[in-house]
């Protein structure tokens, strides 16, 4: 079940000095510099169209399902949502299946997260997502602290009815400095079974790299007493849908920080990916992705670039007014 892989060459081209998001079989690469033509409507969106025959980068997305009941879309609203994998974890650097085992980032995967905010430091966010892990939740606090508006990041403890009375804020205006930080088990990664801890070449070298590979990438075969790409997405998918999209609904901008599979999941479902194509999704540690979501579609923008690059924030023009009050704001 191997991918068939295009090959890209990787470049020293600043902006997409980090690989982070491709579809290999599909359309688009936000890598390095590819072998393969820019598509002129991703300018600036880190999108690298792999043949002419395929097209753009940017096409809505029609949702599937209404929105929620009870959720009152805002007239013409339009809002961001933010992906972001953690930053570099101590087990990504050992090369170890990690799955649900909740390890820190390293030191690398902290710079990558403080990379990744910095990226996404003049786009707005209301309100963030995370799993109930560290390295997620290390990413976003990290991420956040770089934001130009500099609201402050607050995780919102509902464990128990004391825990969520403990932490209430009184005052509106301290409110209005501050993030809601929204952590959920549904979000974390995918329960890798029994590969969890152990060695990703050595299981390689015991079981076969096809194996290996079904394991890792396939859609619906799961690892040995793990959880596949396919169970994963029944709990962080069906999350998404019922917590996340209203939010967005109602005119939120949303950050989620999560993992490799439980963001492949995610992806393969605002992309409409087929099982196959989604064999070939690989998410880079640390890279931010943004959609816009509008008129019940999300719009695919690939991932952002650095803040002093200024042309690339005219995604939208509601974007490029949020950034121009921030820079109102700071001067
Ligand atoms: O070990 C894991 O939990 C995941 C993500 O790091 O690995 P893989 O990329 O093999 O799915």
């Amino acid at each position: 079940m191997a991918a068939s892989t295009s090959q890209h060459v990787l470049s020293s081209i600043k902006l997409w000095s980090n690989s982070s998001f491709s579809h290999e079989k599909r359309t688009c690469h936000v890598h390095s510099v590819s072998v393969g033509r820019r598509c002129p409507s991703a300018r600036n969106l880190g999108l690298v169209c792999a043949s002419k025959s395929q097209s753009s980068v940017v096409e809505p997305v029609q949702l599937p399902g209404s929105p929620k009941s009870g959720t009152t879309p805002k007239k013409s609203s339009e809002s961001a949502l933010i992906l972001i994998r953690h930053g570099e974890s101590l087990w990504n650097e050992k090369n170890l299946f990690t799955g649900c085992v909740d390890v820190p980032l390293t030191p690398k995967g902290v710079e990558e997260a403080i990379e990744a905010g910095k990226r996404i430091c003049n786009i707005p966010v209301d309100v963030i997502y995370t799993s109930s892990l560290i390295r997620a939740q290390m990413t976003a606090m990290l991420a956040m602290m770089q934001h130009r508006r500099k609201k402050v990041p607050i995780i919102v403890h509902n464990e128990s009815e004391q825990a969520h009375k403990w932490s209430q804020i009184y005052s509106e205006e301290t409110k209005k400095q501050s993030i809601p930080v929204i952590t959920a088990w549904q979000l974390n990664e995918r329960m890798y079974g029994e590969l969890q801890g152990l060695n990703k070449q050595e299981t390689a070298d015991r079981f076969g790299k096809e194996q290996v590979h079904e394991w890792r990438r396939s859609y619906d075969i799961p690892p040995p007493n793990g959880e596949s790409l396919e169970m994963c997405a029944e709990r962080a998918v069906a999350y998404f849908k019922d917590q996340i999209i209203p939010q967005l609904v109602s005119g939120k901008h949303v950050m989620i920080a999560a993992h490799g599979n439980s963001l492949r999941s995610i992806i393969m479902h605002l992309d409409k990916l087929t099982s196959q194509e989604v064999i070939s999704l690989e998410l880079s540690t640390g890279i931010p992705m943004l959609y816009i979501f509008k008129e019940g579609k999300f719009i695919r923008r690939g991932s952002p670039a650095g803040p002093s690059e200024a042309g690339v924030y005219a995604y939208t023009k509601n974007l490029a007014k949020y950034r121009q009050k921030l820079d109102s704001m700071i001067q």
